[in-house]
């Protein structure tokens, strides 16, 4: 699906190349996380599998399709097939969130019918059915992400391309995001995703490739603990290996639950539960440290809306459209300062209280179940919480 071929990419003026002799394949229906340091070459390899820049040297096939062979003419089409999303969502301001998502197809040329279908549904699937007609500055971070995931999808990619989707968010966003795009992958679609967080990366022991200075320096599988990892596990006892071992069971049986196989995941965190209640408690107070605690969001002052409309500008040629919604409950991802740490059980743990992995894509309420507390969301707006 996606194929690099000791791919080497120097820019103009640079000693040394951002990429240097890459071979890496994808293939279809895969997770992978891109991970390193910053400058270490994440975003130039999404860059060339955009096809937004070429090679120094080496080949890359995406697709099927040799990309060196792509008349400029033909990138926007080639590029229907990849769905974007960057860390600064990218929306069009004075767009609702409908006709942001509803413009991506309108580019393409797609009926109005098929238009009217496809926009409430991706609404839905993303949380954000009742929201179709607020604009962009109306909703919190976590929604506008979902807004431009909404946008990258619509046209069902076969590939969805993430730059730091979380970067801007805080924690309990950022969880409900990485559960999105675990869906949208189960769903079918081969998700690549550029991140720093190593957290997430951690807890959802996907394939990890990860650069440091143009080069790969691992490539796992199930990749968890390396060098990016937040929590070192050298660093750790025995005991504390297990419960981190019992955390990562239970936050990846709710954001990846078939990959553990039916309900594999949560009967093991049952399991443990019974035999070993302070191990599993001892467990949910590294997930909730795995959260980094929030601090209190500074209010932004709104973009003005030129500046919006130029960070709105796609990379492509092609403009890609946005999301719409309607669905009707407001998600809260606001998440209070006192959130993790003053809680010991989060209630997804309690052996009676099987995870509805179903419920929880639907909703994004993972942080919910994590035990972040919540409140109105629509305060919330863009901004690092970090
Ligand atoms: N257009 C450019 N011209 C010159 N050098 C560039 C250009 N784009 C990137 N670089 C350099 O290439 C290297 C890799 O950059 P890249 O943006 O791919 O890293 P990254 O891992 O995505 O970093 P970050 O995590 O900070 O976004 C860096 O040394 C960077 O300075």
């Amino acid at each position: 699906m996606i194929l690099f071929e000791n791919v080497t990419k120097k820019y103009r003026g640079t000693a040394k190349p951002a990429l240097d002799g890459i071979d890496l394949r994808v293939d279809r229906g895969e997770f992978v996380f891109i991970v390193g340091a910053s400058g270490s070459g994440k975003s130039s390899c999404l860059r060339l599998i955009l096809r937004e820049d070429q090679p120094s040297a080496g080949k890359i096939h995406v697709l099927g399709q040799d990309l060196s062979k792509i008349s400029s003419r033909k990138v926007p089409y080639f590029r229907r097939n990849l769905g974007t999303v960057f860390q600064d969502f990218r929306l069009l301001t004075n767009k609702t969130v409908y006709d942001n998502v509803a413009f991506t197809l309108q580019v393409i040329g797609k009926s109005r019918g098929f238009i009217q279908e496809a926009v409430p549904d991706t609404l839905e699937m993303v949380g954000l059915a009742n929201k179709a007609k607020r604009f962009p500055h109306e909703l919190s971070g976590g929604e506008q992400q979902r807004v431009a995931i909404a946008r990258a999808i619509v046209n069902k990619p076969a590939i969805l391309m993430a730059d730091e989707p979380t970067g801007n968010l805080d924690p309990a966003t950022s969880l409900g995001i990485m559960q999105l795009l675990r869906a949208i992958n189960a769903a079918g679609t081969t998700v690549v995703m550029a991140t720093h967080e190593a957290t997430f990366v951690d807890i959802m022991q996907q394939r990890v490739v990860e650069l440091s200075q143009g080069v790969v320096v691992r490539d796992e599988v199930g990749g968890g603990y390396g060098e990016t990892a937040s929590i070192p596990i050298a660093d750790l006892s025995d005991a504390s290996v297990q419960v981190l071992r019992t955390s990562e069971a239970v936050v990846r049986a709710a954001l990846a639950p078939e990959m553990l196989g039916d309900t594999a995941g949560s009967a093991a965190v049952q399991d443990a539960a019974e035999r070993d209640p302070a191990l599993v408690e001892a467990a949910a107070e590294v997930v909730a440290a795995a959260a980094p605690e929030p601090e209190v969001e500074e209010p932004r002052e709104p973009q003005a809306p030129e500046a919006e409309r130029q960070r709105g500008a796609s990379v492509f040629e092609e403009p890609r459209p946005f999301g719409d919604d309607d669905e009707d409950e407001d998600i809260d991802e606001t998440v209070h300062a006192d959130g993790p740490r003053g809680r010991s059980i989060p209630s997804f743990l309690e052996p009676a209280r099987p995870l509805d992995p179903v419920q929880m894509a639907e909703t994004g309420s993972l942080a919910e179940h994590l035990g972040l507390k919540r409140t109105d969301d629509d305060q919330t707006d863009v901004g690092p919480v970090r």
